[in-house]
């Protein structure tokens, strides 16, 4: 140990032996009969019950800019993993974390725990295990989540004349990237840009929309990568196409304000929103359309039989749309 920095083991059981809750009170047997402290977590779905695993990793330069607060960087990690979950209409119960840090600084752990455990506290979770290393700054979390028995949405469900529904409106993740150096003064920027900030540093994981949309969706998917390469996704799953109507992209008003005509394409392709795409059948969105959790959901289109991604335009003419989005290589 140097000075200033701790060690592996008394950093594991400083910072990351108690971050979020999980109420075992709520089921009738332990769901989580070991956490962290054993070669292994082990977890017990209840009767009537499978688990959703993911694994995400955010790589430093890639995911995240260097210059990120830790309180940031641990909470925007928890919730783009467990926007995966919500994109199967799981209920998260656990994760495990596998940390890769240049150096174990007190203060920087601090922080990193503390933004990743008001997002796990939010969404009553444990973190159950994980592994620490020195190398070049590397999070990845692999999130577990209940679903009832085959009741999970998959990608490969969606029918010709479902309507392809967004929880929410899009691009103001990919329209901060330029802003991000100004995190530091994110309570002293102007309102459009702490919007666009506050979209790219704390994403909200559509978690209670998912569970509802269980056997009412046909399929679903979390934007990551942009709504055309994600929905794209469905589509190649499901062999359907889909129809946009470029009038119903939802952009918000700050993004418009602060980028313009810019804000249609960042919806279409920039990627790092976490919303969900759905696809549903017109008379289960008449049925959902009153709910509070379908507040901020709007229809962008309609699955076709015809395969590949068109749009409508506000001219009243089809175009054909290339699906796009960020790629890793
Ligand atoms: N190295 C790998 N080994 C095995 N399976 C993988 C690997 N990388 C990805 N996969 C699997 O490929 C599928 C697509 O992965 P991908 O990471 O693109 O998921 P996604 O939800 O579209 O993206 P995101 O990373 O933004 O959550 C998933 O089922 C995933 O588990
Ligand atoms: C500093 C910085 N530069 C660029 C981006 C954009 N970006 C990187 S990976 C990705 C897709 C999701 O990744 P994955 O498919 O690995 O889950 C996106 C949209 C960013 N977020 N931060
Ligand atoms: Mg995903």
């Amino acid at each position: 140990m140097t000075n200033g920095s701790i060690d592996e083991f008394g950093l594991i059981s400083r910072f990351f032996g108690n971050v979020g809750v999980f109420d075992e009170s709520l089921y009738d047997s332990p769901i989580i009969p070991q956490g962290i402290g054993d070669d292994c977590a082990i977890l017990r779905p209840p009767p009537g019950h499978e688990i959703c695993l993911s694994i995400d990793t955010l790589v430093c330069g890639v995911h995240f800019p260097e210059s990120i607060s830790p309180y940031h960087l641990g909470y925007r990690s928890l919730a783009v993993s467990l926007s995966d979950l919500a994109a199967m209409g799981a209920k998260p119960v656990a994760f495990t974390l596998a940390l890769t840090i240049p150096e174990s600084s007190p203060e920087w752990l601090a922080e990193f725990s503390r933004g990743m455990s008001q997002l796990a506290e939010r969404h009553q979770i444990k973190l159950i295990g994980g592994d620490t290393t020195k190398g070049p700054l590397t999070i990845s979390i692999q999130v577990h989540g209940l679903v009832p028995v085959d009741q999970a949405i998959k990608r490969s469900g969606a029918q010709e004349g479902d309507l392809i529904c967004v929880s929410g409106s899009l691009g103001a993740a990919g329209a901060a990237l330029r802003f991000l150096h100004m995190e530091a003064e994110m309570d002293a920027v102007n309102d459009n840009i702490r919007h666009l900030l506050e979209h790219y540093f704390c994403p909200q994981p559509k978690i209670e929309l998912g569970c509802l949309l269980r056997s009412q969706a046909n399929a679903a998917i979390d934007i990551s990568d942009g709504l055309l390469a994600d929905f794209n996704h469905i589509a190649t799953s499901s062999n359907v196409g889909g129809l946009f109507y470029e009038e119903q992209i939802p952009c918000s008003e700050k993004l418009i304000a602060e980028v313009g005509s810019e804000a249609q394409s960042l919806a279409l392709t920039a990627g790092d929103d976490y919303e969900l795409c759905f696809s549903l059948p017109a008379q289960r969105y008449d049925q959902l359309k009153g709910e509070d959790l379908f507040k901020n959901v709007v229809v962008v289109g309609v699955v076709s039989a015809e395969q590949g991604l068109k749009m409508k335009c506000k001219d009243g003419s089809e175009r054909v749309l290339n699906p796009g989005g960020y790629t890793h290589f």
